[in-house]
């Protein structure tokens, strides 16, 4: 039987440890089991059980603190997650042998471990091994993507992690609940989005005739992603990529 994990990433703050807790709630009233691991080594507390925490293995205080190796939050954040990946073995122990599993891996904000760091491809590379079906969860706080060129930018925060780790992948915006009514109905042209008519609309906002430009070419670029991922056959990448950016 294979197990399944859903690897959740998104910008420091979006909501990731809240959507496991939600999701915790949820499987509960489906009558289903769902685990946690945390991954995040600079973690402070969360509000759900967890079947294996990352700082069991390294902390990034500790790393901090080593006069040898003098790094900050970000250096040391990035030593523990290539300290994690040369030892996988301490995961496998931690997640044992139960069948019929279902994961959720709760990761830490930084951008760079989804754009160009290797880390979180082994990882998915080692539960692909492990027989984990995985998909990989982006949350972005909707309040930031109210208006189209910051909605671009989270396109392209979600658009690097799945180049990078080449898993199918959901698109989540959260914090829906503190929009205001106006920018509810705002957003609710996201959901279905036609890029051009966006710019349109937002031709206000967009004063410098640079920035719309390179906002265009940016919007080309992804289309033109999205059409070769058709022609590639990595169709269920690309309709993950239009549920956000139909164009
Ligand atoms: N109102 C509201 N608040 C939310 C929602 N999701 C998360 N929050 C709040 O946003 C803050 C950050 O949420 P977390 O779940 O800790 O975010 P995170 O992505 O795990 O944060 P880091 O681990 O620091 O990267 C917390 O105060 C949450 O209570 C939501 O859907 N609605």
């Amino acid at each position: 039987m294979p197990r399944y994990a859903q690897i959740v990433m998104g910008p420091a703050g979006s909501g990731k440890s809240t959507y496991c807790a939600t999701m915790i709630q949820h499987f509960e009233s489906l009558n289903r089991s769902v685990q946690v691991v945390n991954l995040d080594p600079a973690a402070e507390h969360f509000d759900y059980p967890v079947m294996a925490d990352i700082r069991e293995l390294i902390q990034v205080e500790d790393v901090m603190e080593d006069q040898s190796l003098r790094f900050g939050p970000n250096g040391g954040l990035v030593f523990c997650m290539e300290y994690f990946a040369n030892n996988f073995d301490w995961l496998e122990e931690a997640l044992g042998h139960v069948e019929d599993d279902y994961i959720l891996f709760d990761c830490p904000g930084q951008i760079e471990l989804y754009t160009h760091l290797p880390v979180m491809r082994q990882l998915v590379e080692q539960l692909q091994q492990w027989e984990f079906r995985v998909c990989g969860v982006f949350l972005v706080d909707s309040q930031f993507m109210v208006e189209s060129f910051k909605f671009i930018s989270g396109v392209m925060a979600a658009l690097s992690a799945m180049v990078s780790l080449e898993i199918p992948q959901i698109n989540i915006m959260t914090k829906m609940d503190l929009l205001s009514p106006k920018a509810k109905k705002e957003i609710e042209k996201y959901l279905d989005p036609d890029m051009y008519s966006m710019m349109e609309d937002n031709s206000d906002t967009i004063r410098s005739k640079k920035f719309k430009k390179l906002t265009e070419a940016i919007c080309e670029l992804v289309r033109r992603f999205k059409t070769s991922l058709f022609q590639i056959g990595s169709e269920e990448s690309a309709q993950t990529l239009s549920c956000w950016f139909d164009l």
